[in-house]
């Protein structure tokens, strides 16, 4: 990662010699670009250099501190301030760090070492925010619509000029779309392209948390607040702050929590559980579902307010069987990110293994496509990816069954035949088929449980 490690800083002081014993202890860092100046005008003069950091004598020629200090701050509010003043006074000290000063040291024989100190620490920071800004910007790369989200059907185009509109507003965003059809990259790629890119994206499945903690999940607790609350707990609300909430699975939300988050969201302020005031958040909300929530609404599982509270801008991701050629650009270009990083010789898919696939329904839709080729790229025996390569639901090598699997048992069938494969690649490494399927520990674990599938 390139972050640059050079801090810039100012040493304002009229003392010549003073201000080159501070210079000359500073230098000592070769990070540390430093300028000196001697009166208050010169450093005002050359605030546009923006300089990360500045030592301020208090008592200069022209200026005394706390005046410096808020004409800087009005330039330059980001910058740290360290204020030297030749008196101990600690009325001026508090006054001056109410108004923004970083610190405030006496001057004395230990300045230097003390301002050495206090410059380290500002150092420390500046790098951990410079790394987490370009760490965000990679993220933000990542998820990128146009490169993350594949496809070239006239929905997916659709899909990208939506994603561009409810990027530019602070607009809720409901998302529906069959599992594994892209609806947590959907809100990612929201949230990145969106103002509040440099705040925090926080997801939370709410069909994997069970009832009795979701609540303190979602909205915190304070400490004692119930058996086991040993300490305060900050929710998922107000970690979102200045960032987007994506909570997946809405529909699986029960009625009581419902009704909690529709007061949320009308009020804007979570409580959290066992007291405590009323606490401000500024989230944006996005919601996704594989279910049809007007049909939750009808038969009474869900709230009709709060429907109409989440749906804001609703976006309906097409079913990977229905985006037509999509199939094969998504297939191939899984096929070589996979062979790339598994430094394998790259495979191709042959005539009849793109027929395969362009006429199989895809239950688990663009998620199963992936899990499908990867695993056909270790199973192939050649070059080229033979239909019998392709581990797809009832279907024997070339003759495939094609009959559209709609029902949950079918699709966790679907699941259970994926994830064996991959638990039989991987030598039962439930770890390692975590990562390669993007799912949970958790969900491997119950399969196990349930014997939906078993280490061999
Ligand atoms: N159009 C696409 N281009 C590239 N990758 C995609 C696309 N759509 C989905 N994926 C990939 O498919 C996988 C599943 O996507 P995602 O988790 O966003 O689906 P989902 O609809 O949220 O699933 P679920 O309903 O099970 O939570 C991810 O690895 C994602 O990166």
């Amino acid at each position: 990662m390139a972050t640059s490690n050079i801090v810039s800083i100012f040493i304002v002081e009229d003392n010549a010699w003073y201000g080159e014993l501070l210079e000359y202890r500073l230098a000592q860092n070769p990070d540390y670009l430093i300028r000196r100046f001697t009166t208050a005008q010169a450093c005002l003069d050359n605030l546009s250099a923006k300089p990360d950091l500045i030592t301020l004598d208090y008592s200069l020629p022209d200026g005394q501190g706390d005046q410096v200090l808020r004409q800087i701050k009005e330039k330059l509010p980001e910058v740290a301030v360290i204020v030297i003043s030749g008196q101990e006074d600690v009325r001026t000290a508090i006054a001056l760090l109410r108004q923004g000063a970083y610190d405030y040291l006496v001057k004395d024989e230990e300045t230097a070492d003390r301002l050495w100190n206090a410059v380290g620490n500002v150092y420390q920071q500046l790098r951990l925010r410079r790394e987490n800004r370009c760490l965000r910007e990679q993220i933000g790369q990542k998820y990128d619509s146009q490169q993350a989200i594949l496809g070239e059907s006239p929905q997916i185009r659709q899909l990208h000029s939506l994603i561009e509109k409810a990027a530019r507003a602070n607009i809720s965003v409901s998302i529906s779309g069959e599992t594994g059809t892209g609806k947590e990259l959907v809100a990612k790629a929201i949230h990145f392209r969106s103002d509040r890119r440099t705040g925090p994206f926080v997801a939370v499945n709410v069909a994997a948390i069970p009832r009795e903690l979701l609540e303190s999940e979602l909205f915190g607790h304070e400490k004692g607040a119930f058996t086991g609350a040993v300490s305060r707990r900050v929710g998922r609300f107000e970690e979102a702050n200045k960032g987007t909430l994506f909570l997946d699975e809405i529909a699986e939300l029960d009625l009581s929590l419902q009704a909690k988050l529709l007061r949320v969201l009308q009020e804007r302020e979570v409580s959290r559980v066992g007291g405590g005031g009323a606490i401000a958040f500024d989230a944006r909300l996005m919601v996704a579902t594989h279910r049809d929530l007007t049909q939750e609404v009808r038969d009474g599982r869900f709230r009709e307010d709060l429907y109409y509270r989440l749906l804001g801008l609703p976006i309906l991701l097409p079913p990977l069987r229905e985006r037509g050629q999509d199939i094969l650009l998504l297939a191939r270009t899984f096929l070589n990110n996979f062979c790339h990083h598994n430094s394998m010789m790259l495979c191709q898919l042959s005539e009849s293994a793109q027929l395969l696939l362009l006429q199989y329904p895809f239950p688990g839709n663009v998620r199963e496509l992936k899990a499908v080729v990867e695993l056909a790229a270790v199973l192939a025996e050649g070059e080229e990816i033979q239909p019998q390569d392709l581990s797809l639901r009832g279907s024997a090598p070339g003759l495939p069954s094609l009959a559209a699997p709609t029902a949950d048992e079918s699709l966790k069938a679907q699941t259970a035949l994926i994830v064996q494969r991959y638990l039989d690649l991987h030598q039962g490494n439930i770890v390692q088929v975590a990562a390669r399927l993007q799912i949970g520990k958790s969900t491997i674990y119950r399969m196990l449980q349930q014997q939906e599938v078993r280490i061999n």
